[in-house]
């Protein structure tokens, strides 16, 4: 068999910005994540060839009755036909299909059908994964008699099967629907050469902001909501596309013709192509700061987040004035965040010795105490690494600052966005020596949370910050919290793979 096509895409943290990035007047701060969901596709084998209609193979194997077959008719009078075929065992899955639906539709605009027609005329053959982390371990943990912890979950095998159907999974909030459309139409539009094979590449560390890259990102825009039904921020197809960023979204208006289901010969580039200038989203370039880490935990309550941001935007509407006052107190928190985090990668790379001295320091100390050793706080000496602490201390009133005015907005509002479990947990967090700041991400509800550690160099791993918040989260009653293992994500965005780069892989796409 050929190699297949292997492209992935990262998952999502917004840090700062839920309910406001809804709004294009403020932005996000995105985290990527180092998990990420993987799709592989190949040409069917010759034998499988079918005469009559071109076949779509697409499996989940991580997850039960996860497996799809659509017969493609790429010439019929209403345009492009992507159809399941419907056994007695078989579930649905409209993300997939309309996924596949779409992205032929506009490789046939792009490619003319007879072109298609010769690529696709083996069928194709896809197996779609995503990392542990974009689902709960718990079970699988329990299952094996291990706690949960960081080093248990690196015990569990890559693309671990889950033992259910996909609608009963517990998902984790990093954004499994947007990584796997993200990753599926961009691994289609590059194996069906619609668009060119350096399309994912990535220049000097950041992702190129190629034509083919944002075609990618403006047709999983569309896909995305088109399968939620709904037109949410598009933070998350954003960092899936591009990477951690500060996003902004785009006006819904752009994609409104093309809402509907049924596309009766609806031409789909006009409005998707890259040089539509109503695709008004920006992307800004965001990273942490080098030697921090991003710790991330399923606190496995779990809310509802349509209801949330229902109530969160009707107390905004009748509460117009209260509601600017607060969403601009909180914005200017948020590009304060992340300036001064951005501004501790620029100090690192001005005076790297100095950034290090200053982050093995405090990494021993609580943040209230980070200024109070007097040789730091007055000693001349020291004021290369007083720049860096106060950057520190800076984010960590920022990050604090946020959290206050979000239970601010869920009292308001009157939802749970940091309930007070979630706030006993985070203060508890919060105040162990090496972190930097924390809080409930995205629309918060009882989910998740995630904190900032430093992550000193050279330094013995039971004495890092992040061993020190394990053994907080592992003892830790009054929520039952689960870690993740995922971390920024170095590489920027959709990439393209080599299937056996990727330990475990090869195994689940050959089904052995
Ligand atoms: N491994 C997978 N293979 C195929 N489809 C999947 C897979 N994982 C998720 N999906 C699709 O995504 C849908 C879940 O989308 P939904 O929008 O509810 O989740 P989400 O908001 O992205 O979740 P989370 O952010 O918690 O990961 C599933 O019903 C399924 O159609
Ligand atoms: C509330 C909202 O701003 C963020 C939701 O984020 P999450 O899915 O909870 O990570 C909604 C959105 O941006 O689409």
């Amino acid at each position: 068999m050929s190699s297949p096509t292997v492209i992935s895409s990262p998952g999502k943290v917004l840090l700062a910005g839920g309910y406001l990035v809804l709004d294009p007047a403020y932005s996000g701060v995105v985290v990527s994540t180092s998990s990420r969901f993987y799709t592989a596709i190949e040409t069917l084998p010759q034998p499988a060839r079918a005469e009559g209609p071109i076949q779509i193979r697409v499996k989940s194997p991580q997850f039960v009755n996860a497996s799809w077959l659509y017969l493609v008719d790429l010439a019929g009078p209403y345009g492009v036909r992507v159809e399941p075929v419907v056994d007695s065992t078989s579930t649905k899955n409209k993300f997939v299909h309309l996924a596949l639906q779409r992205t032929l539709t506009l490789a046939a605009e792009l490619k003319s059908v007879g072109t298609l027609q010769n690529t696709l005329s083996y069928g194709l053959d896809i197996t779609i994964v995503g990392d542990n982390d974009f689902y709960s371990q718990r079970a699988q943990l329990t299952a094996r008699n291990l706690s949960p912890t960081l080093g248990s979950l690196s015990k569990l095998p890559p693309f671990n099967t889950t033992g259910v159907h996909i609608a009963d999974v517990h998902k984790t909030g990093l954004g499994s629907s947007a990584a796997l459309i993200t990753s599926l139409v961009s691994g289609l539009l590059l194996h069906l050469n619609v668009i060119p094979a350096d399309s994912f590449a990535t220049e000097g560390g950041t992702a190129s902001a190629s034509e083919g890259r944002k075609l990618a990102h403006n047709l999983a825009q569309y896909v995305h909501c088109l399968a939620q039904g709904k037109v949410g921020s598009g933070f998350d197809v954003s960092a899936a596309v591009f990477g951690s960023q500060l996003y902004t979204r785009f006006d819904p208006a752009v994609i409104e013709p093309l809402m509907s289901e049924n596309l009766a010969n609806q031409v789909l580039y006009p409005i998707l192509a890259p040089s539509n200038s109503a695709w008004d989203y920006r992307v800004e370039p965001f990273k942490l700061p080098p030697q921090t880490r991003l710790m991330l935990a399923d606190v496995d309550a779990g809310s509802d987040t349509p209801s949330l941001v229902g109530k969160v935007l009707k107390w905004r509407q009748a509460n117009a004035v209260n509601a600017k006052t607060l969403w601009d107190t909180i914005d200017s928190l948020n590009q304060g965040l992340s300036k001064t985090l951005l501004g501790l990668s620029a100090i690192s790379e001005k005076n790297p010795t100095a950034y290090r001295k200053a982050v093995k320091y405090i990494s021993t100390i609580q943040s209230v105490q980070w200024l109070a050793n007097p040789n730091i706080a007055v000693n001349s000496d020291h004021s290369d690494l007083k720049e860096v602490i106060e950057g520190f201390i800076e984010a960590r009133n920022l990050s604090e600052g946020i959290r206050a005015n979000m239970r601010a907005m869920g009292q308001h509002a009157d939802v749970p966005i940091e309930p007070p479990e979630q706030t006993a947990l985070l203060d508890a967090c919060i105040s162990v020596a090496g972190v930097v700041g924390g809080g409930v991400p995205g629309a918060g509800g009882y989910d998740a949370i995630w904190l900032l550690v430093l992550d000193p160099v050279n330094c013995p791993p039971e004495e890092l910050p992040s061993s020190r918040v394990e053994r907080v989260w592992s003892t830790y009653t009054g929520l039952d919290v689960s870690p993740l293992l995922a971390s920024e994500s170095i590489a920027k965005g959709v990439r393209v793979e080599v299937l056996d780069d990727v330990p475990g892989l090869r195994d689940i796409v050959r089904g052995s």
